[in-house]
């Protein structure tokens, strides 16, 4: 390719060079092609006309004119024009494109870039222009799906380009076929290197980009309300990479046919998964439901998405069909602890690592751990993928084999998973969040509610916080008057009490109320942020009547039982009551009648409904008995 020769070996002065392949893109011999730099002069482009319209903006094929003092260049060129900018903004993208601009241009999948500009105020991005996408070919195919050995080609080609941009810590966001450009070698490059993550934190304008953070047929929960529900991760191209690669296989996105609301609710609200066709190779079909794991931290990586597709490739039969794998039936989540393996082959242990039993996720500590603290003294061969581990348990003189997940690592009194704060509060964030991850040398990442990503720092600005666990009983704290997320009040006052029934991974509790009965369109989960509530247990209940008022959380249907169960005591007690007073004005009515007249005269201050009911009653238990 002409540009990337260009790109590793500088030519000497005046010495002439063919490029080869793109012959109609080059209209001149060069000499001293100019050193790669990222800013484009806005005369240099020139648009000829749109090729495409998307959420982030349009699409033109373009040509790049370069003219130096000895060279002349012209490139027909992509050019994605953004929507308008505010001006400081502008720049501010300009700037983050130039400090990656260098770095793609490395890279083997990913779209060549040419260069930024900006014209009449608009962010252009110029880049090799390429005759087809996966999306075109979609279209083309018999009955739109690919066969599988194809799928799995080009979901190499896509996970290497994605595994290129993640090294450099960018994320794409916007994972989706008409983004997936093809070469003239049928290979597919990626043509969206992250525009969505470079607009992060930059305040759009336009009602265009509102969806900014991708497209929402391929959007991962997290996604759709980053500060809320977040972080983006790495894995969160995972679920886009899912997307689209049931895309190639079926035919159609995920969630086709439904309304942005619809998928929202069915993505984000109903935690519901776009559907797997049946019959793939196990290895591949279980990588891609990993892939849509709800909390992110158990799908898999890049890496692991790779390995399965390279593995099933050479399984697949060239007629499309497939071999194999042998009967493996590959493990979901672990039983009861809620890890999947993807999340367990994040983190190996090495000798020397300080240990603990792993505790389940976003559930208690076990009463009783089997290694409460230890060292590994050493590692089994096959520990790569869920071996054992040899430990020296602190505090008592012996060494048991433990699998090794069912350890955590614990580095400065860390784990990830751990509920953390920062010492040093920050109010652009909650005050508390979840560790994901922690290294030896102490980086530590933490997803906190207000932060779209991931916050990165070391694990000594850190102290361990409060933890809290779905199927507590939470309730806004006395000293909260207007919480971050709405909270709904007791009909009588002061705010509900709620149980948790998810822990987000940046901390956010979602939480349900048992003990209100909802009726029509009223929400039935709140989110809440851990800071803002408090625990609420039947044994710290200080009172009787606060006690009682906790059993009426559990469920709804306490109250109307204890009314009901109230009412009935309360007519039994008076019935007893009225029979027994009955019987004595009976007996009293007999005695003034000829005997000793005292309830005859007790029975003349009643008013004479009540008093006739007392005597019938006193009468018909007299003649039940
Ligand atoms: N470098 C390129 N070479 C050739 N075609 C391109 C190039 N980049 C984009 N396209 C095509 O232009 C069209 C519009 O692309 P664009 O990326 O703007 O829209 P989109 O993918 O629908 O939405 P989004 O803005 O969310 O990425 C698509 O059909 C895409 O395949």
């Amino acid at each position: 390719m002409a540009q990337q020769i260009k790109a590793q070996a500088p030519v000497p002065a005046f010495e002439y060079e063919l490029f080869e392949g793109d012959p109609d893109h080059l209209r001149t011999v060069v000499a001293t092609p100019p050193q790669p730099t990222p800013w484009i002069e806005p005369a240099e482009l020139k648009l000829k006309h749109r090729i495409g319209r998307g959420i982030f903006g349009d699409v033109w094929l373009a040509t790049h004119h370069q003219i130096g003092v000895d060279f002349e260049e012209h490139h027909e060129v992509a050019v994605k024009i953004l929507h308008p900018l505010d001006k400081d903004l502008t720049q501010k993208f300009v700037e983050k494109f130039e400090g990656l601009f260098l770095k793609c241009r490395e890279m083997q999948g990913v779209c060549w870039l040419h260069g930024v500009s900006i014209l009449n105020g608009k962010v252009c991005i110029a880049m090799k222009f390429y005759e087809g996408s996966i999306a075109e070919r979609i279209a083309q195919v018999k009955r739109g799906k690919f066969q599988l050995a194809d799928a799995l080609r080009y979901g190499i080609d896509l996970a290497k380009g994605i595994k290129e941009l993640h090294a450099i810590g960018l994320l794409i966001l916007n994972l989706k076929p008409s983004n997936f450009l093809l070469n003239e070698h049928d290979r597919l490059i990626l043509g969206d290197f992250g525009i969505p993550y470079l607009l992060l934190g930059i305040p759009l304008s336009s009602p265009d980009m509102v969806l900014r953070l991708g497209t929402p047929n391929y959007m991962a929960p997290e996604q759709w309300e980053p500060d809320v529900r977040g972080p983006i991760s790495f894995e969160t191209d995972s679920w886009g990479f899912g997307c689209s690669i049931l895309e190639m296989l079926t035919g159609l996105p995920p969630w086709f046919g439904k309304s942005i609301e619809e998928m929202h609710e069915s993505v984000v609200l109903k935690e519901e998964k776009p559907e797997i066709p049946s019959g793939l190779p196990l290895a591949v079909e279980h990588v891609i439901r990993g892939c849509f794991e709800y909390d992110l931290r158990n799908r898999p990586l890049m890496q692991d998405i790779l390995h399965a597709f390279e593995s099933t490739l050479n399984a697949v039969k060239s007629d499309g069909g497939w071999v194999g794998p042998e009967g493996k039936v590959l493990a979901g989540k672990s039983s009861g602890s809620g890890y999947t393996e993807w999340y367990l082959s994040k983190d190996h242990l090495l000798v020397g690592d300080t240990v603990r039993s792993r505790k389940p996720l976003n559930g208690h500590k076990p009463q009783t751990m089997e290694v409460p603290e230890g060292t590994v003294a050493s590692l089994e061969s096959d520990t790569e993928k869920n071996g054992s581990v040899l430990v020296n348990v602190t505090g008592r003189n012996y060494t048991i084999r433990v699998n090794q997940s069912k350890l955590e690592r614990v580095t400065s009194g860390f784990a990830a998973g751990d509920w953390v704060k920062l010492k040093e509060e920050n109010p652009k964030h909650a005050a508390v969040g979840i560790l994901h991850s922690v290294q030896r040398d102490g980086v530590a990442k933490v997803g906190f509610i207000g932060l779209e990503t991931l916050w990165v720092g070391n694990s000594s600005e850190l102290q361990i916080a409060q933890a809290y666990y779905v199927g507590q009983f939470v309730r806004v704290k006395p000293d909260v008057s207007t919480p971050r997320f709405e909270w709904p009040c007791k009909r009588r006052g002061g705010w509900s009490t709620g149980r948790i029934s998810q822990v987000l991974p940046n901390g956010c509790l979602v939480v349900g109320f048992p003990g209100r009965l909802v009726i029509g369109d009223e929400p039935r989960k709140s989110l809440a942020d851990p800071a803002e509530v408090g625990r609420v247990s039947f044994d710290t209940c200080p009172g009787v009547v606060e006690k009682y008022q906790h059993v009426e959380d559990f469920h709804w249907a306490v109250r109307p039982l204890a009314i009901t169960l109230g009412l009935f005591t309360g007519i039994k007690v008076s019935t007893c009551v009225g029979r027994r007073i009955g019987a004595k004005l009976k007996k009293g009515r007999r005695s003034s009648d000829g005997q000793d007249g005292q309830a005859g005269a007790n029975a003349a201050w009643l008013p004479p409904p009540v008093a006739n009911i007392l005597f019938k009653e006193g009468a018909s238990t007299a003649t039940v008995r």
